[in-house]
């Protein structure tokens, strides 16, 4: 089944199982009613070419074709052109379950049918993706090129349906990735392309030693060391990437300047001094030096951010010595820093390249996003990102209950079915418990904004505060100590650790960073910290056209999230959404095997279980009224009567069966989920009844056949016995004949002369050696049927007991039964004609079969006819002569 919204039961189970058989076939993508379900094959399957392109082209019917992304992506671009309305994708999925292939699929299809590909936007478009990876990407334990951003691309279209210009929006960089890597993980790609793909001669420029030598990318997992083998012809393609996008090469330069930089800065290490500060130890001072070099500051200046903190106070500059730890709190937070608004100065200027052209803007009549995003996270330790990630989420989640919802309102609507009563799981009071007025995140930017303001103390205020809140989902600490909370989310309950959340939320850097880095002699470094001066942490990006309509005061992280997410939850409100929900079928990045436990979590986490429930809120099963009255015929139906499948019926078979709360449209019986249990009682009641009467007639109609069968297989055997019998007769015969023989020599003797003695003689010589044959093959048949003699013996016992079973009543009979019945039959016809040897069915005659009772009379006959062709010749003549002699 291609959709499996169609599915009369429509449950967590039966979903994992079509998914998984449909996998088994190498079917990765299934429908579930709106949803498009993507399982990662993790192998290529031949699904992307330009034969499938063209197939999924132009107005295809749904059902006309397999589902695929393709499918979706030209079925959203032709509603847009029929209706002038935006589209949007919202793809979902856990890390590596296939978010980023998807989003390639959809727009690469989305400009074939746009007939697009031809102008240097739409090359742009198209050539994307490779830029932000290196950037934005790095190898996982769940993924090898996993994205560590959210995004959301959208292209504009004029009314034709050409494009005309693209926006990119980034959310939540994982810029902790910079400075601290899991065990079995890498740094953002773009570290390992400028350290093993630049020239020889522009690493020495920069300082840059192998990947071991640098702390912030020296823990590099292993695996993904060996497969840094082409880095050269990465970093070559991404440059030749950069050029074409319109990147100059002094801009280029200095984005690898500061690239480097950061990996300087990262081998900086502190020692305490003697004023109770830190200072640069000596054995990096060649780092503090390059990284001073490379970021166009004095090493003195570079010094004094890392080791010292200056804030404003009312005007007054308070300067703070930082200890070693707190040293190199601040060098990571600058390293993040400037990584962040590398990231955003990226995709800045990429939004500059992709904008519609002035000109043309006038001329934009709708547009197609694609939404890339984490989906939700349940881990050992949830921090303040997993918070964001799961807030986003319930937002996503909201809104895909929105529109199932509605879909299913009109689903009624259509069968002139009133839905007013009918209501769906909401998730918006969790929503207003993590994201509201005075929820988690509004206490926390509360807490953030005191200078005394903790963890503890932020986590006090949420258990005092939200421990009764209306939406039951918020659960405090145990102990006031316990800094972690625990939140009940549409997919399941996530333990959040507060230890550094105040800190993540601030964001912020020394006051006097930025006004260091300001004074840098690198125009680029400048640029980065002056254009979007406003940002918190490069958080997301926009345009710079929009940037400078943001307001200036987004302090914190959450202030900065809530805004974004609020912003694309409008846009995407303004859209028709398309939702494909991506499955990793197994943890191991393994094709071609399927884990269900791990995709039944998935699809409670991807909410598609949320239409599960949608549906069994509301009328869960929906039949058409033929297929109810047929399939529940037998609650209603007299034996000989065929229903008719109209309403009358089908409201009889549900009167019958004593249900309530259904629903009947104009041409489908609408269901509640217990009501299929209930059917299903009264279906057995009926079908038990109707089991045993078919048992006693099947019993009555498979006794009379066998006895039938036994009768005819014991004549079968009777006569194959009698043959056997015959056979030994005729051998018995000839052995008589030729005790005989002697009178036949003394008769020779005593009416032939010589010559005509000689003459008979040699006959009879000829006679006896084909007696002999035929006395030799008659022996063989008998020896190589003796096996035949003991089956038939034995089958003669068995049919004398099976006859008396069945005379005497087994009661009834069950299908096996009857089965086992039909292969005795089965065997005895295979048996009795393979086992008889050709050999005696051709020499024994009818004849010889009637002689078997009267072996004398036979023998006389053999006789006669062997004197007959021994003397035929002279028969008439000496007969009297031979009769007297006798
Ligand atoms: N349709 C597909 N056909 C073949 N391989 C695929 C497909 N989708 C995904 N893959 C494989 O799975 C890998 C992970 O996919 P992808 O990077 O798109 O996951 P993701 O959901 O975007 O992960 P993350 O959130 O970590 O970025 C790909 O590199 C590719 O090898």
């Amino acid at each position: 089944m291609d959709d499996l919204a169609q599915l009369r039961e429509l449950s967590e189970s039966a979903l994992v199982k079509q998914l998984s058989s449909r996998f088994s076939k190498d079917v990765i993508y299934t429908y579930i009613g709106d949803i498009l379900v993507a399982c990662n094959p993790y192998r290529e399957l031949g699904l992307y070419t330009q034969a499938m392109q063209d197939k999924y082209k132009g107005r295809v019917p749904r059902t006309a074709v397999a589902p695929h992304v393709y499918f979706v992506a030209n079925y959203a671009y032709e509603r847009m052109m029929q209706t002038k309305t935006d589209q949007s994708f919202v793809i979902s999925g856990e890390s590596g379950a296939g978010k980023t292939e998807t989003t390639k699929h959809i727009i690469t299809h989305v400009m074939e049918v746009c007939k697009a590909g031809k102008t240097i936007l739409e090359t742009n478009i198209l050539r994307l993706n490779p830029l932000l990876e290196a950037f934005g990407n790095a190898q996982t334990v769940m993924n090898d090129n996993s994205s560590r951003f959210g995004k959301y691309i959208n292209l504009n279209f004029d009314r034709t349906g050409s494009v005309l210009g693209a926006e990119l929006t980034t959310y939540l960089l994982e810029k902790s990735r910079v400075t601290h890597l899991q065990d079995n993980e890498s740094n953002f790609h773009i570290f390992y392309y400028v350290l093993e793909g630049m020239s020889e001669e522009n690493r020495s420029q920069r300082h840059l030693k192998p990947v071991s030598q640098h702390a912030y990318v020296r823990n590099t997992s292993k695996s993904a060391h060996n497969k840094k083998r082409n880095m050269e012809q990465h970093f070559n393609q991404l440059l030749d990437m950069m050029f074409n996008f319109g990147f100059d090469a002094t801009e280029i330069d200095a984005l690898f300047d500061v690239i480097s930089a950061i990996l300087h800065i990262g081998d900086i290490a502190f020692t305490p001094a003697p004023n109770d500060g830190a200072s640069v130890s000596s054995s990096s001072s060649p780092s503090l030096q390059h990284a001073a070099e490379l970021t166009g500051l004095d090493e003195q200046q570079l010094q004094s951010i890392l080791t010292t903190a200056v804030t404003t106070t009312r005007g007054e500059h308070i300067v703070r010595l930082h200890d070693p730890t707190a040293a190199a709190d601040a060098r990571d937070s600058i390293a993040k820093s400037l990584y962040s608004r590398c990231f955003a100065w990226l995709i800045s200027s990429l939004n500059d390249t992709l904008a519609c052209d002035a000109s043309v803007s006038h001329l934009k009549a709708c547009s197609m996003g694609v939404l890339d995003i984490f989906g939700f996270e349940q881990f050992e330790e949830n921090s303040l990102e997993q918070l964001c990630i799961n807030i986003t989420n319930e937002h996503l989640q909201r809104f895909f209950n929105q529109h199932i919802f509605e879909m299913e309102v009109e689903a009624y609507k259509q069968e002139g079915i009133d839905g007013s009563e009918f209501s769906y799981p909401d998730n918006q009071d969790i929503i207003f418990l993590c994201a509201g007025k005075g929820g988690i995140l509004s206490l926390l930017n509360e807490k953030s904004r005191f200078p005394q303001g903790s963890d503890n103390a932020f986590v006090n205020k949420c258990g005092e505060q939200l421990k009764q809140h209306r939406s039951n989902a918020f659960t405090p600490a145990r102990s006031s100590r316990d800094l972690k909370f625990t939140v009940n989310h549409f997919a399941g309950q996530v333990t959040y650790s507060c230890e550094g959340f105040l800190e993540k939320n601030k964001d912020k850097l020394a006051d006097s960073v930025v006004p260091t880095l300001l004074q840098s002699r690198s125009e680029f470094l400048v640029a980065l910290y002056t254009a979007q001066r406003d940002m918190a942490s490069g958080f997301k990006v926009q345009s710079k056209r929009r940037q400078s309509k943001q307001s200036a005061n987004l302090a914190t992280l959450s202030s900065f999230f809530l805004k974004s997410l609020d912003e694309l939850m409008s846009a995407l409100n303004r859209t028709m959404p398309h939702f494909v929900r991506c499955i990793k079928p197994n943890t191991d990045k393994k094709p071609h095997a399927f884990n269900s436990k791990a995709v039944s979590k998935q699809l409670k986490y991807a909410g598609v279980l949320e239409t599960v429930r949608i549906r069994q809120a509301g009328y869960a099963v929906r039949m058409s009224f033929e297929e109810f009255c047929k399939h529940y015929r037998i609650i209603f139906c007299k034996a000989h009567e065929q229903p008719n499948t109209d309403a009358e019926t089908a409201q009889r078979i549900l009167t019958l069966a004593g249900l309530k709360n259904y629903r009947i449209g104009t041409s489908k019986v609408f269901l509640k989920y217990n009501h299929i249990d209930e059917l299903q009682l009264a279906m057995r009641k009926h079908a038990e009844a109707l089991r045993f009467v078919r048992k006693v007639c099947k019993g009555f109609i498979a006794r009379v056949r066998y006895r039938a069968i036994l009768a005819a297989k014991r004549e079968t055997l009777d006569a194959v016995a009698a043959l056997l019998t015959a056979c030994e007769v005729h051998r018995d015969a000839i052995g008589e004949f030729r005790k005989k023989r002697r009178v036949l020599d003394v008769l020779l003797e005593e009416t032939m002369d010589d010559d005509e003695r000689q003459g008979v003689l040699d006959r009879i010589a000829a006679m006896d050696t084909a007696i002999d044959t035929e006395l030799e093959k008659l022996n063989d048949v008998l020896k190589t049927n003796d096996e035949l003699r003991m089956e038939i013996k034995k089958l003669k016992t068995q049919f004398d007991r099976q006859e008396h079973e069945a005379a005497h009543g087994m009661g009834t009979y069950d299908e096996d039964d009857v089965e086992d019945l039909y292969a005795v039959e089965r065997s005895v016809e295979d048996t009795i004609p393979r086992k008889l040897d050709p050999e005696i069915k051709k020499r024994l005659s009818v004849h010889a079969l009637k002689q078997a009772d009267a072996p004398k009379e036979y023998t006389d006959t053999m006789r006669k006819g062997f004197f007959g062709t021994l003397f035929g010749r002279r028969k008439k003549h000496k007969s009297h002569k031979k009769k007297k002699s006798s």
